[in-house]
């Protein structure tokens, strides 16, 4: 192996270190994994997608975005480890090696580059992009408002200078216009999972509503074992449910507008902890974090596979 030997997993990183951990991830896996650009964001910087495959064009899919609140760290850390534990587990793990077999895994690392460099750079806590408008005096929308599905509801924030921003119109933001353009003109995602940090739960749809989605009953079960795969692992408890019921409404959301795409397992992570450390989770649980929330994710892939 190349230099993602020396690359630590049990550390946080600068977006200079990610971005050159995807190339030589790449480069190193070439067999298996492949590197796409979806687009640019607001300042500018690419953004990025590993594309785990096995064969066939167009198979079908499962999403994974990390990162798309810049302050959640242990999110694009998670999403770092798993990358390598898919390359590691496939021909041994039986689930993981039916799964690439027949489907493709599509993950975004990076979703938020520009807040996440901002984090590194002046402000640890940023939470949102970093577009600026002519006449607004306040920096960047909430990525997980800005989606056109119940754009504008409650929940969401029409002031600039609130973190719940929701932007000026829906997918009025690069880096949410890249995600919507990948996975429309793909057409084949079955599954979405887009991880956030902290509180520890495991959710689905609806955020903008109480009202329950038709298969909830189908992602309530999938929650609960997933949410148990994960306890198993090292004794962590998930809470799960919709997300309007389990933690409160909003609107403009990336699972809500995934799940009205006709991506029926759509679903939200929020990983540890519950709020000792909060968003400045220590790198010494990095990889308790990321081996728990693998079998979570291995649990939610396998149903995917089978449904
Ligand atoms: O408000 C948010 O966007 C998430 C909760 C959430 C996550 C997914 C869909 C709807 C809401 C909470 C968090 O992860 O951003 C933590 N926080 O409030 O900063
Ligand atoms: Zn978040």
């Amino acid at each position: 192996e190349r230099s993602t030997s020396s690359f630590s997993y049990a550390s946080y990183h600068t977006l200079e270190e990610i971005y050159s951990w995807i190339d030589n991830f790449v480069a190193e896996h070439s067999d298996i994994v492949s590197k796409i650009r979806i687009g640019h964001s607001f300042e500018n910087r690419s953004i990025v997608v590993l594309k785990f495959s096995t064969g066939g064009p167009q198979r079908r899919a499962i999403w994974i975005d990390t990162g798309i609140h810049s302050r959640e760290w242990i999110t694009h850390a998670t999403g770092i480890w798993t990358a390598k534990k898919i390359v590691t587990e496939y021909g041994k793990d039986r689930t993981l090696t039916d799964l690439l077999n027949a489907m493709d895994i599509f993950m975004e690392i990076v979703t938020n580059p520009d807040g996440f460099a901002f984090t590194h750079s002046m402000n640890r806590l940023w939470r949102k992009n970093k577009s600026t408008r002519p006449g607004i005096f306040c920096i960047g929308v909430d990525l997980n408002r800005n989606w056109k599905s119940g754009f504008g509801g409650n929940g969401s924030n029409n002031n600039p200078c609130s973190e719940t921003y929701r932007g000026p119109s829906p997918q009025s933001e690069p880096e949410v216009a890249a995600i919507v353009d990948f996975i429309t003109s793909h057409g084949n995602i079955k599954a979405l999972i887009s991880i956030h940090s902290y509180s520890q739960m495991l959710m689905y749809p609806y955020g903008r509503s109480p009202e329950p989605v038709p298969n909830q009953k189908e992602l309530y079960d999938l929650a609960k074992d997933a949410a148990q795969a994960l306890y198993e692992v090292h004794g962590i408890r998930y809470i799960y449910g919709s997300i309007s019921t389990t933690l409160y409404v909003a609107s403009g959301i990336t699972v809500d507008w995934a799940y009205d795409n006709g991506i029926k397992f759509s679903f939200t992570f929020e990983l540890r902890d519950t709020g000792r450390y909060g968003f400045l989770l220590p790198a010494s649980q990095i990889i308790p974090t990321a081996q728990e929330t693998w079998l979570a994710l291995r649990t939610i892939m396998e149903h995917t596979l089978n449904h």
